[in-house]
């Protein structure tokens, strides 16, 4: 994929460099400065047996045998795919000084080499040391869940700064990182980009950062160690059957995160209860856990009242121990009340003023790609979103289905190399709920799309609604010319994208752009021209 572990080399280098090299001005003798030897950082680690001496001077820590540089430290790890112990040579050549591999020590003797018993699990040790222990300083707010995540943490992190850019985020759109924003490239890093990302923020000041914590993070082992001082939880549905074929396994994977299996136990545990896996998960959390609950749920800490689900946001009322308030969110459907609920549990597990926060809550700018318009003086909204589950789908257009007096028209696809199930359910739940549907392309990556489209086809139960397209610009233009007054285009699962990722090529795409773009050929007349 774009981007991938491109942080590896440009900012573990840097980053390292500069804050020892800080460190040694400071003390007042630049020339003394040294990096941290591979005896060092790897010293006390259970079961691991270092050869090759152990002085030789680590400048990054990169697991792609590719991207070594003189003085990489490289991790061998065994993949789904192919097996880094197979290029540890190549690594070697490019000039790494020491190898961790879960392999004994190879013949060549010029390398410092570790063995471990789980490469990944040490990788995030030694970043954590590499970059010393940025989250001890930075306080970090994890949240996991299905789907959600970057709603929520986004509305965190708006709630949680008190300053421009004194709070970080690690995300499926971008990476905050205190002044400097950089593109997402996973939702969840890589371990040794994690704590690279943390140590930048704090050298930026930032007090805290919000991290969305994918499932496929927990299982890889990329915030193994990490200390997560309050973790959420908000839902379970199904999604990445192909990555934890089953959704217990899934979940147990999840709950990780809360029961201290990830080597960390937050300080507090934010769960919903209004997902039967919350109510699974409380049973899990030690008792010296810290549990915040919210949802609809009469027994829920942070709950909500009177809900009332308006085209342009929601009204409820927020009650909490010893407080309430009425609030409004712009972010629409019941879907975003949860997901507000769970950002006001972590402000109250920090013990913020709630009330102080509701308005701050009705000024909050959105979530790009997330239920966003698209709006050229047309008379029907246009809508891109990043429902990619059937579960999300089913919440989204159920929600248009509310507000829509016209036809609700649904362009979405369903993603390569990704659960294949899902595929067929989700082309379920978007008839159940769509006039007409576009059904194409979205990132098919090494899959064929007839593939794709076939799998989706056991999904329909209208055969008269719906529409293969395999162009996606086509499908949107399709749905957009075949739209009027009082209908609704929602175009799903890409939201915030800006790209089509296909088997040998990634070519630009941002359905928020194509739509512009056939909209704005049609000359609608702004609407303050119109009247
Ligand atoms: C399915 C999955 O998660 N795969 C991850 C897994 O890949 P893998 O097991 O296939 O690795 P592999 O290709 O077999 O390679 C094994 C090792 O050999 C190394 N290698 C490989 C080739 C070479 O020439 N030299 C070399 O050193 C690789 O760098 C790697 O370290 O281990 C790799 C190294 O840690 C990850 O980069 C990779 O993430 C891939 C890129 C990915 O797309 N992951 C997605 C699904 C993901 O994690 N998504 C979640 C969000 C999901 C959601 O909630 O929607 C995320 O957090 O972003
Ligand atoms: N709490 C929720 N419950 C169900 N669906 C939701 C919820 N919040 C958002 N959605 C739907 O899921 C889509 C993705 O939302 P969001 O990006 O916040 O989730 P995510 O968990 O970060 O997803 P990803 O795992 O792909 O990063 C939204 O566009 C919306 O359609
Ligand atoms: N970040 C998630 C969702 C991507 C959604 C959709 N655009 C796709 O490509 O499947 C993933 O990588 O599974
Ligand atoms: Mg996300």
């Amino acid at each position: 994929m774009i981007g991938l572990s491109c942080l590896e080399n440009s900012l573990s280098w840097s980053a390292a460099l500069s804050m020892r090299f800080a460190a040694s001005m400071d003390a007042g003798d630049a020339s003394e400065h040294t990096m941290p030897t591979v005896k060092a950082l790897t010293a006390g680690l259970p079961n691991a047996s270092l050869s090759g001496g152990g002085k030789q001077e680590v400048t990054c820590l990169i697991t792609d045998s590719r991207r070594v540089v003189p003085g990489a430290l490289f991790f061998a790890i065994g993949g789904l795919h192919t097996d880094g112990n197979l290029y540890i040579e190549e690594a070697i050549g490019r000039g790494a000084v020491g190898i961790v591999s879960e392999q004994p020590a190879g013949s060549n003797r010029q390398v410092a080499w570790l063995q471990v018993p789980n490469v990944r699990s040490v990788l995030a040790e030694v970043a954590r040391r590499f970059y010393d222990h940025p989250d001890t300083q930075v306080e970090v707010v994890g949240v996991t869940g299905t789907n959600g995540k970057t709603t929520v943490s986004m509305l965190l992190q708006f709630l949680l700064s008190e300053q421009p850019a004194d709070t970080g985020l690690i995300g499926t759109v971008r990476y905050d990182l205190g002044r400097r924003t950089i593109p997402s490239y996973k939702t969840t890093p890589e371990s040794v980009d994690i704590y690279s990302m943390l140590d930048q923020m704090r050298r930026e000041q930032c007090k805290r950062a919000v991290m969305e914590i994918s499932s496929h993070a927990i299982d890889q082992q990329r915030v193994e160690g990490l200390h997560v001082r309050i973790a959420a939880f908000l839902n379970l549905t199904r999604d990445h059957i192909d990555y934890h074929h089953d959704l217990d396994a899934y979940f147990s994977v999840k709950a990780k995160l809360f029961t201290g299996e990830t080597g960390n136990l937050p300080e507090v545990a934010v769960v919903n209860l209004d997902d039967p896996y919350g109510h699974r998960l409380l049973k899990k959390i030690p008792a010296n856990v810290r549990t915040i609950t919210f949802g609809k749920d009469d027994s829920a800490d942070i709950r909500a009242e009177n809900i009332r689900l308006e085209p342009e946001g929601s009204r409820f009322r927020a009650i909490w121990p010893g407080g309430e308030a009425e609030l409004f969110t712009r972010e629409p459907g019941q879907y975003n009340v949860s997901n507000v609920l769970a950002a006001l549990a972590v402000c109250y597990a920090r013990g913020m003023d709630l009330t102080a926060l509701s308005e701050k809550i009705a000024s909050f700018p959105g979530v790009p790609g997330r239920m966003e318009r698209v709006d050229l003086g047309q008379p029907f909204p246009v809508l891109v979103d990043y429902a990619h589950t059937d579960d999300a789908l089913r919440n989204a257009l159920g929600m248009l289905r509310e507000i829509t007096p016209g036809r609700l028209f649904v362009v979405f696809g369903c993603g390569g190399n990704r659960d294949r199930e899902k595929r067929p359910l989700m082309t379920t739940a978007v008839q159940e709920k769509a006039d007409f549907t576009w059904a194409t392309s979205d990132n098919p990556r090494k899959e064929t799309i007839e593939q794709i489209f076939d799998d989706m086809r056991s999904g329909v139960v209208r055969d008269d609604a719906i529409d293969f397209v395999s162009d996606r610009r086509r499908a949107i233009g399709l749905a957009i010319d075949a739209a009027g007054e009082g209908d609704c285009v929602i175009i799903a699962g890409k939201g915030h994208e800006t790209f089509q990722e296909f088997a040998d090529t990634v070519v630009p795409f941002d359905d928020r752009l194509v739509a512009r773009d056939f909209l704005s050929r049609k000359n609608f007349q702004p609407k303050e021209d119109a009247e």
